[in-house]
């Protein structure tokens, strides 16, 4: 017999939290369910402040998920998620004043209608796209935007038709690295066609909204906005989606590998010890959602001094790579902290494509060429 969603929910409404009394389920902490044969994920929104206290709550729901017959495998992962009243959800609006430093795509519309949701299938491959890269981090902060705008425009300039896929709905960035402002056009009000510079077809959760509001997003909002940034956009053909994912685990990364076929992740970290423990964390989830990690990228490495050339370890070296020997995925190379890789990005123009020829730049080339020699790019 399969477990139904129903018996999952009733399992759960069994499971209380300790430090409010409540269960699981009525005290509305329970996210997406996923059920996938005897496998189960769940998704348990939780106040950030409270994370780790949470953990034991997890683990109680995993193991009233596995007591059901036929269950094979339970997982319940915590996402932080605010108390604050739901915002409205997107209005992918097309307004038609995109603008890109080097050029837009697609033609500028006037004010468009709201959009309505295309009669297209919600799962499974995107027409046009042949792989989907995910670039994900344990923590925020250590460059996941940075290395995902460079490699993005490296895949372009080894000759790749590259997208990018700003998902990071906490902290969307990309429109600022590879300059691109303005909102997206939406002509017959199904389809948004992207933006695109320095060679990359981009959308961003962060055209849609205010650069300077904070998004409040709840679990179904963000489902539906990422499956419109995943399905209603005309990407055209690609060899390589990107999507740069928020930091952490937790819903975005669940839906993305529900949602779409993901041909593998890549996770960055810096060389701090915490950070890595957070970038086990991320190689966890990748592994619970089924999803392949295809490698992993040190950044903020060592720090090169532009004045004597001497070389500084300031948060330590080689982690990542010792990480990535232990779980048996390929360590694609280091980026090391430079100045030029931060003001490069927030100028709009990825270090890739402000100074080419710099040792930065090389870096992020032969990563890219890695990934299309393995054949994730
Ligand atoms: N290798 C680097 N050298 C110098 N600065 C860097 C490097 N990588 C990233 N930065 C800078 O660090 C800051 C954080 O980087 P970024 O926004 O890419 O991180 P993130 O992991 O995507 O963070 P978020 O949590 O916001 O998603 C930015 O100001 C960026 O310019």
């Amino acid at each position: 017999m399969s477990v139904t969603e129903a018996d999952v929910r009733a399992a759960l409404a069994r499971v209380v939290d300790p430090s409010g009394g409540a269960d699981v389920v009525s005290s509305g902490m329970l996210g997406a369910v996923s059920i996938s044969g005897g496998e189960v994920r769940v998704v348990l929104e939780v106040d950030p402040a409270k994370g780790r206290a949470m953990e034991p709550v997890a683990r109680a729901a995993e193991a009233a998920i596995a007591a059901l017959p036929g269950v094979t495998r339970a997982s319940a992962m915590l996402t932080a998620h605010s108390d604050s009243p739901s915002a409205p959800p997107p209005n992918l609006r097309g307004t038609g004043h995109g603008h890109a430093h080097g050029h837009s795509h697609g033609p500028a519309g006037g004010p468009g209608e709201p959009l309505r949701q295309a009669a297209k299938p919600q799962s499974g491959p995107i027409e046009g796209v042949d792989r989907i890269l995910a670039i994900g981090s344990g923590k925020g902060g250590v460059g996941k935007s940075t290395v995902s705008a460079n490699l993005a425009v490296a895949l372009a300039a080894e000759g790749r038709r590259v997208g990018l896929l700003d998902a990071d709905v906490y902290g969307p960035s990309q429109p600022r690295m590879l300059g691109i402002s303005g909102r997206p056009s939406s002509p017959d009000g199904q389809t948004i066609l992207p933006l695109r510079n320095h060679g990359v077809t981009l959308m961003s959760i962060g055209l849609l909204t205010p650069e300077d509001k904070a998004t409040i997003w709840r679990g179904p909002m963000l489902m539906g906005a990422l499956q419109q940034m995943l399905r209603q956009v005309a990407w055209g053909r690609l060899d390589v989606l990107i999507v740069d994912l928020p930091p952490g685990t937790g819903d975005v990364q669940l839906t993305l590998s529900q949602k779409a076929e993901v041909t593998g992740a890549v996770v960055v970290s810096t060389p701090q010890d915490i950070a890595l423990l957070d970038a086990k964390k991320a190689l966890d989830m990748f592994e619970k959602t089924g999803t392949k990690v295809v490698g992993m990228i040190e950044n903020m490495s060592t720090f090169v001094c532009p004045c004597c050339g001497e070389e500084t370890q300031i948060f330590g070296h080689g982690g990542a790579k010792a990480e990535a020997e232990r779980i048996g995925a390929p360590f694609l190379g280091e980026i090391p902290l430079d100045i030029d890789v931060r003001l490069s990005g927030d100028a709009g123009v990825p270090v890739v494509a402000a100074k080419p020829q710099s040792p930065q730049a090389l870096r992020f080339r032969e990563i890219a060429r890695k990934l299309i020699g393995a054949g994730y790019a």
